[in-house]
Parts: structure tokens; sequence; C-alpha cells
């Protein structure tokens, strides 16, 4: 048997059975013991663990989705796109997973929740610095919404990187006037941190890549995995609607808006803009 390896847990099996060499345990690699000592409900009421439970799975892929996102980023930009679509197809069975996460949520009651919500305060999920960082990175860009977090240099100053940095779409973008298509000078090197503005020249390019994937089958793999992205993305925000229709109704939300009337109207935003409009077209 080989010499255990220094930060591996090495297996033997004799006469009695299985021995451990304790040099690094499961718990220790996974930091279980700080891990699992990060549920503090602020009640003695007995759903107010799964509310944190399940803000803290999803933040956990929120990461694992920046961690993605970011490297397919970079991949396309430097012109390998099949690192880039595993990753991007890695996003999308999370978002699946996120999605699927709101059917545990739901079974929380108006009456279980409200036992404890006073207790919230005026936190929420509106001040999740992570889900912000996604949505700049995917490309909804909103500078006023960096201000939430100025409290809190670290995360002000990420989230300003990511917002006046080009985002994923602006990234396939340039990668698309790279390979001729003609784009405009506004939308190849804007001001990064604005909201994107759809342009007909980049409609255009899509329906071009559509039109004839024989030449262009690697970029069309792109814009479908661009679709899903935003397909789940969308309906991650109508499940979390809905899941805070049916557990508030169309109370104030803790962090200062309408409630489900400000949640109803985030799903008219959209990432990639012309992905949608050039179906219409085809
Ligand atoms: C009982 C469960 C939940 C309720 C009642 C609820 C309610 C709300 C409300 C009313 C808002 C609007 C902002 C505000 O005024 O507070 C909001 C925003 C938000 N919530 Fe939740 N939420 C729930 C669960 C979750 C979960 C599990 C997550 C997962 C991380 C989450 C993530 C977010 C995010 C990221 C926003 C900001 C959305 C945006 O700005 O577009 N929420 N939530
Ligand atoms: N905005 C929610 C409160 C809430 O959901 C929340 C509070 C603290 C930490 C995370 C939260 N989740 C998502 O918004 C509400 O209005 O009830």
């Amino acid at each position: 048997m080989s010499k255990p390896q220094r930060g591996r847990t090495s297996v033997s099996l004799d006469d009695e059975g299985v021995h451990w060499d304790q040099e690094m345990s499961y718990g220790q690699y996974l930091s279980l013991e700080p891990l699992l000592a990060c549920q503090s409900p602020l009640t003695d009421e007995h759903d107010e663990m799964l509310f944190i439970v399940i803000h803290q799975v999803s933040e956990l892929w929120l990461k694992q989705c920046l961690h993605e996102a970011h490297a397919a980023a970079a991949h396309i930009a430097a012109d390998q796109l099949r690192p880039a679509f595993k990753m991007l197809t890695r996003v999308a069975r999370i978002q699946e997973q996120m999605i699927q996460a709101w059917e545990v949520l739901a079974t929380l009651t108006p009456a279980d929740y409200a036992r404890f919500r006073d207790s919230l305060g005026q936190s929420s999920g509106f001040q999740s610095y992570q889900y912000r960082e996604l949505e700049f990175l995917l490309g909804n860009k909103h500078p006023a919404l960096v201000e939430v977090h100025r409290g809190h240099p670290e995360h002000y100053r990420r989230l300003t990187e990511v917002l006046q940095a080009p985002s994923l779409y602006d990234t396939c973008l340039r990668l698309l006037a790279r390979r001729g298509f003609a784009l405009p000078d506004a939308v190849l090197n804007r001001d990064w941190s604005e909201p994107y503005a759809a342009s007909p020249e980049v409609e255009s390019a899509w329906a071009e890549v559509y039109g004839d994937t024989e030449h262009h089958w690697d970029l069309y793999e792109l814009a479908e995995k661009l679709v899903d992205t935003e397909y789940h993305f969308q309906q991650w925000r109508f499940s979390h609607m809905k899941t805070v229709e049916r557990i508030i109704g169309h109370k104030p939300g803790t962090g200062g808006t309408s409630g489900v009337g400000y949640l109803a109207k985030a799903l008219e935003l959209t990432f990639f803009p012309e992905l949608w409009s050039v179906r219409t077209r085809m």
C-alpha cells in the first residue's frame, strides 16, 4: 500500500475491518463544524430553521454559479468555447436545484412565517450581494443597487468591479465581432456599468447564426446556452414571486419595496434581449 499523502485520508483493510488514517477527516476537509454552527435562529419557532437553511443553500449555489459564470466569461473572452459550454451547462443544472428549492419553502404557511417575520427586521434578500453580482455578471446592470452595500467595503468594492466590467453578454458580443459580424461601437465599447440597450445589428447577427448553423455551429450553441441561463433565471424569479405571494400575499417587503409588485416588475428584465427578439423574426 502506498504511503498516505499529506492532506489525504487513507484507508486500509485488515482482518478487523476498515482503518482510517485520521490525518484529515471528512468533517475537517468540508469545514463542517463551522458550517453547521452557522444556523442561528432568532426565535424558538420550529420553522425558522428551514428559512435559514434554504437561504444558506441558495447562497452556496449562488457562489458556485458565480465561480462557473466568471470562468465561462473568461474562456469566451479567450475564444475557448468548449470549456465555457461545460460551465454554462453546470450553471443550468444548479439553477434547476435552486428552482426546485422553492417547493420545500412552499411548505411554510403564512401563519408559520408570521410567527418569526418580525424578528427579521429590515433585512431582505434584496441585500444578497452574491445575487446582485450574478445579475451584474449576466448583464442586468443597475448602478443604484450597489449603494445598498455601502456599509460593507469589501462587498461594495467587489460589486463595483463587476458592475464596471463587461458582462457575460458583452463578452459574447465582442466574440461575434471577432468572428466578423459588424456591430456598432456603441455595443462593443460602451460604458459597461450602464444597462445594456438592445441593438438591431446584434439581432441581425444572431439571426444569421441561427439561420446558418452549419457555418456558426459553436455560436449557435453559445446562443442556446445563454437562452437556457436566462430561461432558468426567469423561472427562479417567477417561483420566488409566487412563493412570496403564497406566504405574505401583497404585504410590503421587509426591504422597503412593495413586495410582490416589485418582484413581478423584476420579471420584465431581460439579460440577452436580442436572443429573445430574434425569435419573432425567424
Ligand atoms: C418566506 C420566504 C421569502 C419571502 C417572503 C421573500 C420576500 C421577498 C420580498 C418581499 C422581496 C423584495 C424586497 C423587499 O422589499 O424585501 C425579496 C427580494 C429578494 N429575495 Fe426574497 N423572499 C423569501 C425567500 C427568499 C429566498 C429563499 C431567497 C434565496 C436566496 C430570496 C432571495 C431574494 C433576493 C435575491 C431578492 C432581491 C430580488 C431583486 O432585487 O430582484 N428570497 N424577497
Ligand atoms: N423580504 C422578506 C424577508 C425575507 O425574505 C428575508 C429576510 C431576511 C433574510 C432573507 C430574506 N429572504 C428573502 O428576501 C419579507 O418581506 O418577508
